[in-house]
């Protein structure tokens, strides 16, 4: 992990994001949330499928409104303007879409978009003209593993992965302290993930960048993610630095998560099963938002929300198997002395 700044790059407090729905319960999307990126910085944010994590990272860049909490980038407090009223330096958090292909324009050449993507974000405040814009264009796609020559194709003259690095220089135009990521790799195959995901690792370090990497794929965020925040049902259930993470998940739901996880060999790491979907978001379970489906429940998940404890040295966990826990310990030992059903 490199240098630590003094102000975290992102720092998000207390989140919540909710979606009214006309003859419906609300959906509460994102059920307050805290968490920090510092400057360098990978944070991958995973969880299974409707979790919340796009929310979250809609509200982080100010395309989804939150109903409370609050976002400071890069040591001020982002007012809830729209996007396009932000002042300037509030365009230095950026963000990045599954699908580029969908984010570029078809019509435009890449140079054109790329060039238009530098005067935004310079909006006439540095020395320009038509030029250095073009200069800066080049330099963007070398950035990101390009040939000057891509500026002046259109995006369906490429491939997946490169319209990928294509909507990653187009992020860095703005000269980005933070870029939020969701799903950047989902839509590539493998050869290509693993290529983005060195990029990535790459620009964090040469620029000094906080990456918010969202991904349902925990073996790629396993390999390149600094921390892991794990969510479930609009909550963050852990908080951890990577390597830890793999070694000893301390969530019932991390540990299912990464039991899940096919080894090379075919076999699971870990034999937790996570059974049942999901549940609805408007109607969350009671206590513990993951109990119906933890195989350690106890009577005080069903009725007691746990906190975030903390446990070992920045990492937190919300559990009540880890109540009063001096270390980290997997949920399976931890039952197994006498805290879960299983040891019960
Ligand atoms: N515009 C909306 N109106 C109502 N509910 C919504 C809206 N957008 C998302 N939701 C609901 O909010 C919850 C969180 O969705 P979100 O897309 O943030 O999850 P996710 O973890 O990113 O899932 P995925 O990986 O499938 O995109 C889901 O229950 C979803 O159905």
């Amino acid at each position: 992990m490199s240098a630590v700044a003094t102000a975290p790059a992102l720092e998000i407090v207390d989140l919540e994001v909710v979606y009214e729905r006309r003859d419906r319960d609300p959906v509460r999307a994102v059920a307050g949330v805290s968490l920090t990126v510092q400057r360098g910085q990978i944070l991958g944010l995973v969880g299974e499928s409707g979790c919340g994590k796009s929310t979250l990272a809609k509200a982080a860049v100010g395309l989804e409104k939150p109903r409370a909490g609050r976002i400071v980038f890069d040591g001020r407090e982002l007012s809830p303007l729209t996007r396009r009223a932000r002042p300037l330096e509030d365009t230095r958090l950026q963000m990045v879409f599954q699908n580029p292909f969908s984010s570029l324009n078809p019509r435009r050449k890449i140079g054109a978009q790329l060039q238009e993507a530098l005067s935004m974000a310079w909006k006439g405040s540095r020395a320009g003209g038509e030029g250095s814009l073009r200069d800066r264009a080049t330099a963007l796609l070398e950035q990101v593993g390009l040939p000057a020559s891509a500026a002046e194709r259109y995006a369906h003259q490429f491939s997946g992965g490169q319209r990928q690095r294509i909507a990653i220089a187009r992020a860095l135009a703005a000269d980005p302290t933070v870029i939020v990521l969701d799903e950047p790799l989902s839509s590539l195959d493998a050869s290509a993930q693993a290529q983005i995901a060195n990029l990535l690792v790459r620009l964090s370090r040469e620029l000094d960048l906080a990456l918010v990497l969202i991904s349902h794929d925990l073996a790629i965020v396993q390999h390149i993610a600094d921390e892991v925040a794990v969510m479930y049902l609009g909550k963050l259930v852990e908080t951890v630095g990577s390597g830890e993470l793999w070694e000893l998940p301390a969530h019932p739901y991390t540990e299912a998560l990464i039991g899940a996880i096919p080894k090379p060999d075919g076999e699971r790491n870990l034999p937790v099963a996570l059974a049942g979907e999901v549940p609805d978001p408007s109607a969350p379970p009671s206590g513990c938002r993951f109990h119906p489906r933890c195989p350690y429940a106890m009577d005080r998940c069903r009725t007691e929300e746990p906190p975030a404890l903390a446990i070992g040295s920045g990492r937190t966990v919300s559990c009540w198997l880890h109540d009063g826990a001096a270390e980290p310990r997997r949920p399976a030992e931890l039952a197994a002395a006498g805290r879960g059903a299983a040891g019960a």
